[in-house]
């Protein structure tokens, strides 16, 4: 049985449907991804998921429960680490986490002692007993990952966890998710970072206006909707379609974006001998690897992040 079956899954908001008949099947022990920008219909999917918005049609079940009757049932398999913190400011860090632990009804002295170690685990252990105000953005971030642990959840749900996080305080969240899938327990998130969701998951879904447009591991998705290499080509703002024009033929495919153009190619420096080849001298030449970003430009014609 998958943990989380979807099937036609729809959410609407009066007359706008927010998810569009979406069909998931996460497993044990994955690291699962939606993957989409602002707007595609992460956040309220994760939120059907979470149990705190029901769907308004198609099929959902969390351990083969259903999330509006099982609610309950579900939550309390289930972590949640929100989009905004909503820790309690006032309180200290331990504080967050044995006040949460009594939604869960977990013994007080249980409670301490798991508060504890959740603490050690996201290298917060020397806070403690600090108040969470002054925290860094990181150390909230994990904080909010310790307290989606306290009931020992085999699902963890991660809506954007690492948005407005500086780079190392990204790498200090990722490594902790690394070390919680190893542990066994299962995570699903949403991102519009392709990097993040390159790094993190095993499989992934590409969502794009309440759609999902391509399903499968990172790499898959990279090898089946673009090319080995990517060579962006700079000349200035004015005119790119002009060049694009003159570089019809060179590599597979090319993109025109605002500012460059991106030519699709298995080997990078040899589109880049045939640019040079036909007389034209790009301000700026970069060969790089194609990533999940080139899928989503291939996908649906627009960058990831505007
Ligand atoms: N409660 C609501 N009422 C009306 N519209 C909503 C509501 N919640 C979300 N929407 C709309 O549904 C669409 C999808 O929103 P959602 O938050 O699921 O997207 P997202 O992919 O998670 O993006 P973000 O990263 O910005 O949260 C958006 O256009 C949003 O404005």
């Amino acid at each position: 049985m998958s943990l989380i079956e979807a099937q036609g899954l729809v959410k609407r908001f009066g007359d706008f449907t927010a998810v569009d008949g979406i069909d998931v099947r996460v497993e044990a022990g994955e690291a699962f991804g939606f993957l989409g920008p602002n707007g595609a219909g992460k956040s309220s999917t994760m939120r059907m998921v979470g149990c705190v918005s029901p769907p308004t049609d198609g099929q959902l079940r969390i351990f083969g429960m259903d999330p509006v009757r099982d609610g309950p049932a579900i939550r309390s398999r289930l972590g949640v680490c929100p989009q905004q913190d909503s820790l309690d400011l006032e309180l200290t860090c331990l504080e967050n986490l044995t006040v949460y632990a009594r939604y869960f009804g977990i013994p007080r002295k249980v409670a301490r002692e798991r508060a504890r170690e959740l603490l050690d685990f996201v290298q917060l252990g020397d806070r403690a007993d600090s108040p969470v105000e002054p925290l860094s953005g990181g150390m909230k971030r994990r904080l909010v990952i310790a307290r989606a642990l306290i009931n020992e959840p085999e699902i963890v749900l991660l809506d954007e966890p690492t948005t407005g996080l500086d780079p190392q305080a990204r790498h200090l969240v990722w490594e902790r998710l690394f070390r919680l899938k190893q542990r066994g327990v299962t995570l699903v998130l949403t991102t519009h970072y392709m990097d993040e969701a390159e790094q993190l998951c095993d499989r992934l879904v590409v969502m794009d206006a309440g759609k999902i447009v391509a399903e499968d591991a990172p790499r898959a998705l990279i090898e089946r909707y673009s090319t080995r290499e990517v060579v962006e080509l700079r000349f200035g703002l004015d005119g790119l379609d002009t060049y694009a024009d003159k570089l019809a033929g060179v590599g597979e495919r090319l993109e025109v974006l605002p500012d460059r153009i991106l030519l699709y190619a298995a080997d990078g420096d040899d589109a880049v001998a045939q640019v040079h080849g036909r007389g034209l001298t790009p301000s700026s030449v970069l060969v790089r690897r194609s990533t999940l970003e080139d899928v989503f430009l291939h996908l649906t014609g627009r960058t990831l992040v505007d």
